[in-house]
């Protein structure tokens, strides 16, 4: 019997009112007045009613960022921004059914990976941030020109950018939340913040937890809306100093060419197409569920997705047939049902491209093991699938498809699966699968990917840095890493005279 999960009564009262931007502190319709609709995946109705942002909102939310920038938070010393962020984790945690259950809803994944995975994560991401205030130090250098040594003392300081666009995808909306805003507040800046049009509650509860939390008014500012509409002007805006921007290369692309009007900072995580490696020596009872986790982890709709499989043709059989076991096993359903496993795709629009990839695979010659199309014909759900002989020059091994679809390659040599593997536009992440420890190292540093994972995959942390060689992004998040791109670094020089 399937057992289906509860709407807590607060996540309730937030799918009853109108989803209204953050602006300023205050809970605010757009300034037009126009409403849109967030569908629940599972089945294409409507769960609630969203104001519809423009660029005239974009406008309240960036001048009340810049305000905020000069206000409280400024004179906040580190240790207070560290607490803030520190409460923030504290309330999403003591929080996370309704969180769990609204990610659910309006993303279509399964609710028990949404409470044990992605609210778990939020939460860590916010504490690991909240340690970094107090420790964003500048550095004091010797000099040499123009003066000798002793004559200046000179000193850096890292300053916040100033106020920060983040703009986020609907695969993982609240993660990608803190992976933007904590240390986007870690270091001082002030965010207009614009979710996906797919999937904006998340981000609206997570609106109350701010002002719970302590958030002095305008220091975190959020307008929802589509790309065109709220986006297109958040890029262009001359009072933005950055961009963090999670979503499409396509979309990534254009950003690069509207930030140009200010020269504004961007940084970049975009899509993927990453290769995931089993040598005819790796333990297959880890290697095979972990392919399929790879794959199938959030219905495929993951940028470090390991969508490219390649297995040693010793064991290409076996591999094979393990997964498509692993894949027929996968139980397909409402997010909302506690042993779902696969949930829907996002939106119709993913469905359509997902089954457009399926189609094209079939029409290219891919073998087609289990799965291949659309499950049911409620809902956005797509079987999870498994297309064995691909070769490169395929639209199903060349473009990221997002959805729970793996393509399958045969490889001999080790120099030919490197050379395979690298041979993409993406080199976001890479997943390697052998005994030999000393031939998974050769390997790692010969793929062109920001992350490589040896008998393991997507194991991801906010110590760790994260991003994409290639057109998988510009710049890195986590770690003492992304302050690169959150803090601007000042030098002060001062002559010292000796007397
Ligand atoms: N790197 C990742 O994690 C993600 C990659 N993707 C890839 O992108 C494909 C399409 O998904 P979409 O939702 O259409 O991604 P998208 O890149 O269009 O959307 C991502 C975000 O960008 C915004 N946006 C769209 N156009 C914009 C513009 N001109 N200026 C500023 N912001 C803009 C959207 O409103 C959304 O908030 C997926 O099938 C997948 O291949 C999608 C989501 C996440
Ligand atoms: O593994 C996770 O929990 C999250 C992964 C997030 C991505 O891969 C993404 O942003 O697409």
């Amino acid at each position: 019997m399937t057992v289906s999960i509860d709407i807590p009564a607060d996540a309730a009262r937030l799918l009853a009112a109108p989803v209204n931007h953050l602006i300023d502190g205050a809970d605010v319709a757009s300034a037009s007045g126009a409403t849109f609709p967030t569908l629940d995946p599972s089945n294409g109705e409507v769960l609630a009613q969203v104001s519809t942002g423009t660029a005239e909102d974009v406008d309240l939310a960036v001048a009340a960022a810049r305000r905020a920038l000069r206000g409280p938070w400024k004179d906040m010393t580190p240790g207070e921004r560290g607490k803030i962020l520190w409460k923030i984790a504290d309330l999403i945690e003591e929080r996370t059914d309704e969180f769990a259950v609204l990610e659910s809803l309006d993303t279509g994944k399964s609710v028990t990976i949404a409470r044990a995975v992605d609210v778990p994560l939020v939460v860590e991401w916010f504490r690991y941030f909240a340690g970094w205030p107090s420790k964003l130090e500048g550095a004091t250098i010797p000099v040499t020109a123009p003066a000798g040594p002793g004559k200046y003392h000179a000193y850096t300081r890292r300053e916040p950018v100033g106020v920060v666009g983040a703009i986020i995808a609907w695969n993982f909306p609240l993660l990608l939340v803190s992976w933007k805003l904590a240390p986007a507040l870690a270091a001082g800046n002030t965010v207009v913040l614009k979710p996906a049009e797919q999937t904006p509650l998340t981000a609206s509860l997570f609106g109350q937890v701010l002002r719970d939390a302590g958030v002095p008014d305008g220091v975190v500012n959020i307008v929802h809306g589509d790309g065109p509409g709220v986006g297109a002007p958040l890029v262009a805006h001359p009072d933005v100093d950055k961009i963090s921007f999670t979503g499409s290369t396509e979309v990534g692309k254009e950003i690069v060419r509207a930030a140009a009007g200010n020269l504004k900072k961007v940084t970049l995580e975009l899509g993927g197409k990453s290769p995931n490696i089993i040598f005819a020596d790796a333990d297959l009872a880890e290697a095979i569920p972990g392919a399929a986790n790879a794959i199938f982890f959030n219905q495929g709709e993951a940028c470090t997705a390991g969508s490219r499989l390649f297995v040693h043709t010793d064991v290409y059989d076996e591999v094979v047939a393990g997964l498509a076991e692993i894949a027929r096993g996968l139980k397909v359903g409402r997010g909302m049902d506690v042993d779902t496993v696969i949930g829907p795709v996002v939106s119709d629009q993913q469905l359509e491209r997902v089954l457009g990839y399926l189609q094209s695979g079939a029409d290219e010659g891919a073998r087609v093991v289990t799965g291949g199309g659309r499950h049911g014909d409620v809902g956005y759900f797509v079987e999870p699938t498994i297309l064995a002989d691909t070769r490169p020059g395929m639209r199903v091994v060349d473009e990221e498809i997002f959805g729970p679809v793996l393509t399958v390659q045969r490889f001999e040599s080790t120099e030919e699966v490197i050379e395979a593997a690298n041979a993409t536009a993406y080199g976001l992440a890479g997943g390697i699968w052998t005994k030999d420890l000393a031939r998974a190292h050769a390997v790692a540093a010969e793929l062109r990917a920001g992350s490589v994972w040896i008998n393991s995959y997507n194991v991801l942390d906010p110590a760790l840095p994260f991003g994409g060689y290639k057109q998988s992004g510009w710049g890195r998040e986590h770690g003492v890493a992304v302050f690169d791109s959150y803090t601007e670094t000042k030098t002060v020089v001062v002559p010292i005279p000796l007397h």
